[in-house]
This record gives structure tokens, sequence and C-alpha cells, in this order.
């Protein structure tokens, strides 16, 4: 098990496409149990060039051999949390539902619609005896939104580059493994989604549970299904096509991580989500038990006082 203080702020989740970062220095990769179970791969801790250390976890196993509705969310975000980590910039590949995100583009959503079926687990806080409510009007960090999407664009908007991005737009997140049919992508346009992937939900409510700041850049493969007169998305093309997009994401992540280090070992961005579930719990401290709290303090160190 980590020691609980790797010194590491900031955690990276790579999915489809994005199983690696560049312009980094291997140091070592720790191989963790949380009371969650294992993480989706060992957690790959690297070096920025300043010396700083950054967390990278592979969504699906570095084999990709992880189906979306298995990730085992819960390890992730609580042995992120648990080596030290206070803000997770995470990646994922989606589908477009607006004509104006086309392939290749990034899109930094500030909203979520669940259409997720209960498969998953989804929070730390079911039978275990204790009832615990989190904040999730805003289920992304707006300050590390705020700060993450002026850099992500500065970067993108380069020569070499020369790709969009969209801000303030809603994902859909679906079950899967199968895509949406023609009538279900029509309807997300109508609910007012903008982007489909099946991988935010868990995630984002688990880093709010386990109060960590929490972003998603997305890289658009494909136009769904609603497109009338135009094939629905095929695998075929979302593989070709996050393929040509993991170049941009890993120039994104190069370009940021540094900055996303700097603001946050200042605690300038954490005001917001740090120490928001102090106060979340409604059972009477009498009637927890040692052992949840024990568990719980795996990834909310207040749960040991
Ligand atoms: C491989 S297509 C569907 C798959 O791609 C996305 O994965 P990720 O979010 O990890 O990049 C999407 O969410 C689906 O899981
Ligand atoms: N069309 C789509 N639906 C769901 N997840 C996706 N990931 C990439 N494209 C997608």
């Amino acid at each position: 098990m980590a020691s609980g203080n790797e010194n590491v702020l900031v955690g990276c989740i790579g999915g489809s496409g994005l199983y690696h970062l560049d312009n980094l220095t291997f140091v070592k990769k720790l191989d963790i149990t949380t009371p969650w179970g294992k993480p989706s791969s060992p957690i790959t801790i690297s070096s920025l060039p300043s010396g700083d250390l950054i967390a990278f976890i592979s969504r699906h196993g570095p084999d990709h051999s992880i189906s979306p509705s298995e990730v085992p969310g819960r390890a992730n975000i609580a042995a992120l949390k648990h080596i030290g980590v206070q803000a997770v910039i995470a990646f994922s590949a989606v589908g477009s539902l607006r004509e104006e995100i086309a392939p290749g583009h990034f899109v930094i959503p500030d909203q979520i619609i669940d259409r997720t079926k209960g498969i998953r687990e989804d929070t730390y806080f079911r039978g275990i005896g204790v009832v615990m409510h989190s904040m999730f009007g805003e289920p992304f960090s707006q300050k590390l939104n705020g700060f993450v999407a002026p850099r992500v664009e500065a970067i993108l908007k380069k020569a070499e580059h020369n790709v969009e991005l969209h801000t303030g737009k809603t994902v859909v997140c679906m079950e899967g493994p199968a895509f949406s049919t023609r009538a279900e992508s029509l309807m997300y346009r109508q609910w007012g989604g903008d982007i489909i992937n099946m991988s935010v939900i868990p995630e984002a409510k688990l880093a709010r549970e386990a109060e960590l700041d929490y972003t998603l850049i997305c890289t658009s493969t494909d136009f769904d299904a609603w497109r009338t007169g135009h094939a629905p998305v095929t695998v075929e093309e979302v593989v070709k096509t996050f393929h040509t997009n993991s170049a941009n994401a890993r120039a994104v992540a190069a370009g940021i991580l540094q900055d996303v280090h700097d603001v946050v070992a200042e605690g300038k961005v954490l005001d917001e989500i740090k120490g928001s579930m102090r106060f979340s719990c409604v059972t009477k401290r009498d009637a927890q038990s040692a052992e949840t709290r024990e568990k719980l303090a795996y990834i909310l160190p207040y749960f040991t006082e």
C-alpha cells in the first residue's frame, strides 16, 4: 500500500486512446489496493521537468481491457486521493450531439446528464451504515475548469494543432457498451446534451465525494447517431479518430500540467471543493462504526478525528 503522502498533487486519468503522457520522466509505478479494490492500472508517477510529480491512471487499463461499465471508479479515485492528489484532469473520447462540435474538436463540459443504469458502483456511501450526501449541482470544479480552459485553448490554437475548444457544454453519460439509437441521440439533443460518453459517471461523482477538484477534457471522435442522412457512429470511426486526437491530448497535458500543479500547490484552486464533505454526514456520530470510519478515512482523513 502507498504511504498516503507521495507529494503528488495532480492526477491524470487517460481515456480511450490516451494510455500515457509525454514529456515526463518515469519515477515509479504504485501497485495500490484500496478498500474498494485495485485501480484500473498501477498508478504511474512521473516528474515534470521541474521535478514536480504527476500521477497517471489508464481508465480502461493499459491494454484497454476494462469496459466503461466495469471501470473500478471507486478504487481509481480513492487511490489518487490517498497518495495526496487534490486535482484530477481526466480525458475522454466523446461523441458529438452538435453540428458545430466536429470530430477532432476539444470540449470542456460544465454539466452532466446521467443516463447510466445503476449497475456501476457510484458512491462510497452505500452499505456502510452512514448516510452522506454530496453537492453535485455543479458537477465539475468551476475554478479548475476556468483555470484550465484558456490554457487548453492557447495550446490548441497553435498552428501545429489548429483545433477548436468548446466550453460551457453538457455531457450525457450513457451506460453502453452499445452506442445510442438514433431516437435516443435525437432525444439527448432536445434535453440540451452537447456531447456523449460512457465514462464521466461515476468518476465525477466519486471525485466530488472524495473532495477532489475534477475537470474533464473531451476530444470529439464522431457525430453519434442523430444526423439524418448520415450513418450512425461505428467503433472503427471512433478508434481511428481517438488515435489521431491522442497526440493533441498529450500536447494539451504536457502544456498544462505544470500550471495546474503550481496553482494547486499555492492553494488557489481548491477552496471550492476541499472541506465540502465535512458536514455532509447525517448519521449520528455514535452510530458510525469504527470500521466505517476507518474505511472512509482513506479518502476523507477527518474521519479519524
Ligand atoms: C471506445 S468508444 C466508447 C468509449 O470511449 C470513451 O471512453 P473514455 O471516456 O474512457 O475516453 C467513452 O466514454 C466510452 O467509454
Ligand atoms: N458516440 C458515442 N457515444 C458514447 N460514447 C462515445 N465515445 C466516443 N463516441 C461516443
